[in-house]
């Protein structure tokens, strides 16, 4: 279990994250949801220690994350970060390797063990095929896999991801995050894309300006009220083979009101629905 308790994080002499708390119990997958800058990327970042909190905790199975270090740290929590430019002269299955070296002993080799850890991530992400291409070549959603299968490698107990389903296509964002359910660990994932946030999170809290505004069951979060007023955008949850869905309009008032140039242009519509 990994829990935040009351914490609070800022850059500088600007608080960014106000009290937050969260709890992910063993094979949760908690979405972090919110608009931009509210703070998603800030408060993971703490939940694996890459930051320090001013005021509040945050524990791994009641130790503080802050006591636990590399190895240690790595075996217990695996990121996936947003894309970091790699322009390392390292092949894909090198990449996915590193991975393997919390569970290895300094300077030792890498096991047969380890290379069938690296092969057989690389096949649950659909990317053996790219195993001797070199990283830095692969397109976006390809890179995003291979990130992926090193954190699979890497057979943390618990993962935290920051919007995992970036770059790649329909049909991998629904994959990877079926996995990440299937997995049986401990996930904390940031989602901007409500849709996948409700089908494949066990429960959701929403961060506006940096504090919690709905935490709970995906349904009880992602209501037409809470989502108006923090997205400023008309939504209706519909249910669709017994998923719920949301479907969105652009709430245009609120558009005109920010920003009184955003004039719709008369020759060409501006929606396709009628
Ligand atoms: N290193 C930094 N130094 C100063 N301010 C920062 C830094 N990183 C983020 N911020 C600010 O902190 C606030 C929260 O940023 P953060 O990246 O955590 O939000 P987010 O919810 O992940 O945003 P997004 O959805 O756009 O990725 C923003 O106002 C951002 O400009």
């Amino acid at each position: 279990m990994i829990a935040a308790t009351d914490v609070s994080v800022g850059y500088d002499d600007t608080l960014v994250i106000d009290g937050v708390g969260l709890q992910a119990a063993p094979g949760e997958v908690v979405g972090l949801i919110g608009p931009n800058g509210s703070g998603k990327t800030t408060f993971l970042r703490t939940m694996y220690a890459a930051l320090r909190p001013r005021a509040g905790l945050v524990t791994l199975d009641d130790r503080p994350v802050a006591e636990l270090r590399g190895p240690d740290l790595a075996r217990r929590i695996a990121v996936v970060a947003q894309e970091t430019p790699s322009d390392l002269p390292v092949t894909v299955a090198d990449m996915v390797l590193l991975g393997r070296a919390p569970h290895r002993r300094a300077l030792a080799a890498f096991t047969r063990d380890d290379h069938r850890a690296v092969a057989s991530a690389l096949t649950r992400v659909g990317a053996r095929h790219l195993a001797e291409r070199r990283y830095a070549t692969l397109s976006g959603g390809e890179k995003q896999r291979v990130l992926v299968a090193r954190t699979l490698a890497q057979q943390a107990d618990h993962i935290l991801l920051d919007e995992p389903t970036n770059h790649l296509d329909i049909r991998y964002q629904h994959e990877l995050l079926r996995m990440v359910g299937r997995l049986g660990v401990t996930s904390v994932v940031v989602l901007h894309d409500l849709n996948l946030a409700v089908r494949y999170c066990t429960r959701l809290v929403l961060l506006d300006h940096g504090r919690v505004v709905a935490t709970g069951a995906p349904e009880e979060v992602v209501t037409s009220p809470v989502l108006s007023a923090v997205y400023g955008i008309h939504v209706e949850p519909v249910t669709v083979d017994g998923c719920l869905q949301l479907v969105f309009s652009p709430a245009d008032e609120a558009l005109a009101e920010t920003d009184p140039e955003n004039e719709p242009v008369a020759t060409a519509p501006a929606t396709r629905c009628r």
